[in-house]
């Protein structure tokens, strides 16, 4: 790996950490803003945390991965270790400036764990996300807090996640509001391939569901519930990428997989699945980014959760929560499609989760604080 490290002047090396899909997607607008910015010369590692889905992503957003390392086995913990050693490797080549992670994974956590042993200031994307319920969602919610012990720079998408990390005695001057990257990610898609709406008339049924928490009966009741309201509505087409995990593959094939309105595919990669969303009538999902992402195209929501640690999404009225019982998913996307004056009012509620600046925000606030603490050492 080329690392020309020269402070004072010269780049800055930045190490940036991936693991999965989403991670991918809300770190590669970084990625490009910092290879842009004159000031950092990025590398990007990929823990092998998500293989397929991982691939699909950086090709979508053309990143060529300067590190990948090889996934130590299928269990969590064969991969966390492994993970663990080979970064630590990677942590000794070079003196980095920064390591920067994303969300709330095991490699957000390995990623973050070796940048603090090796005194390497540790940014955290999309900082401050909080349930407080250690069990949903499990392990996400402990693996954010944990990084919030150690990462030197907190970015929050919201002033509420910015709150919960004053809240918890994190020094205010290391956190900012910065917005969520993912709009970043939606823009840089949407103006590099010309996305815009291509359908006539109200649209699809978009459709995905891959929790944990959601696995085994709460995910057969929305796939009944989908069944339903496709059986009520034989002129309504479902588009479901499926997740590739057989937990989440077999009951949904089982349960939808011979419906005619019903249009199950392996995971898009980001540019089909903005079409899919720019295209939608309505989503229904258990995944955060569509929480964040279908609000930029005024595409309403229900959130298929008890509970949100995107609650910015309810409270300006874009999505509903309706959690996974298939009588009242079935009844709020009824709702939906008999009261034109509730759907608009959703559809027009706006984005409450960024603007598409977010990582030239963070860009920008790292320089001066990295120019800052290299001042600060030079004094001393
Ligand atoms: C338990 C929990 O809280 N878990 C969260 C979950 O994050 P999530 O719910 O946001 O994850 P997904 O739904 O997988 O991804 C969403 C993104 O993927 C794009 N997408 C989706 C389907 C597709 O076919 N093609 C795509 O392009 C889509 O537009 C969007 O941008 O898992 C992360 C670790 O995996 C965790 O860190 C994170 O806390």
């Amino acid at each position: 790996m080329a690392s020309p490290f020269c402070k004072g002047g010269c780049m800055q090396d930045i190490l940036i950490i991936s693991g999965t899909r989403p991670e991918i997607i809300k770190l590669a607008p970084l990625y490009h803003c910092l290879l842009a910015s004159g000031w950092a010369q990025p590398h990007w590692l990929h823990t092998g945390q998500h293989g397929e889905m991982a691939r699909q992503m950086l090709a979508c957003f053309d990143i060529v991965p300067d590190v990948s390392l090889e996934r130590g086995g299928d269990a969590l913990c064969e991969f966390s270790t492994c993970c663990r050693s080979l970064l630590d490797q990677v942590m000794l080549r070079t003196s980095w400036s920064l390591a920067v992670v994303q969300g709330d994974t095991e490699s957000t956590f390995i990623g973050a764990l070796c940048g603090f042993y090796h005194r390497v200031p540790v940014a955290h994307i999309e900082a401050g996300l909080r349930t407080y319920d250690l069990e949903r969602p499990f392990p996400e919610e402990g693996v954010r807090q944990m990084v919030s012990r150690i990462a030197r720079f907190h970015f929050a998408p919201t002033e509420r996640a910015a709150m919960a990390l004053r809240k918890e005695a994190i020094a205010p001057e290391h956190i900012s509001v910065t917005g969520n990257t993912v709009i970043d990610a939606q823009h840089w898609v949407v103006r590099r391939h010309h996305i815009k709406r291509r359908v006539e008339g109200r649209g699809h049924l978009l459709v995905t569901a891959h929790r944990r928490e959601n696995w085994g009966s709460d995910l057969r009741e929305i796939c009944y519930a989908i069944a339903d309201v496709a059986h009520r509505h034989p002129d309504l087409q479902v588009m479901f990428p499926v997740h590739l995990n057989p937990v989440v593959s077999q009951p949904v094939h089982a349960i939808l997989g011979e419906l005619a309105n019903v249009h199950l595919s392996p995971p898009l990669d980001y540019l089909d699945m903005q079409q899919a969303l720019i295209d939608a009538w309505l989503v229904l999902t258990d995944s955060g980014g569509l929480q964040e992402e279908a609000p930029t195209f005024g595409v309403p929501l229900l959130v298929l959760r008890t509970e949100t640690e995107r609650p910015e999404a309810i409270e300006a009225g874009c999505a509903r929560l309706v959690g996974t019982r298939r009588a009242s998913i079935v009844n709020q996307i009824e709702a939906l499609w008999s009261d034109a004056d509730a759907y608009q009012s959703m559809a027009r509620a706006g984005n409450p989760f960024g603007d598409g600046k977010a990582c030239v925000r963070v860009s920008n606030l790292l320089k001066d604080a990295l120019a800052g603490e290299e001042r600060q050492r030079e004094a001393s």
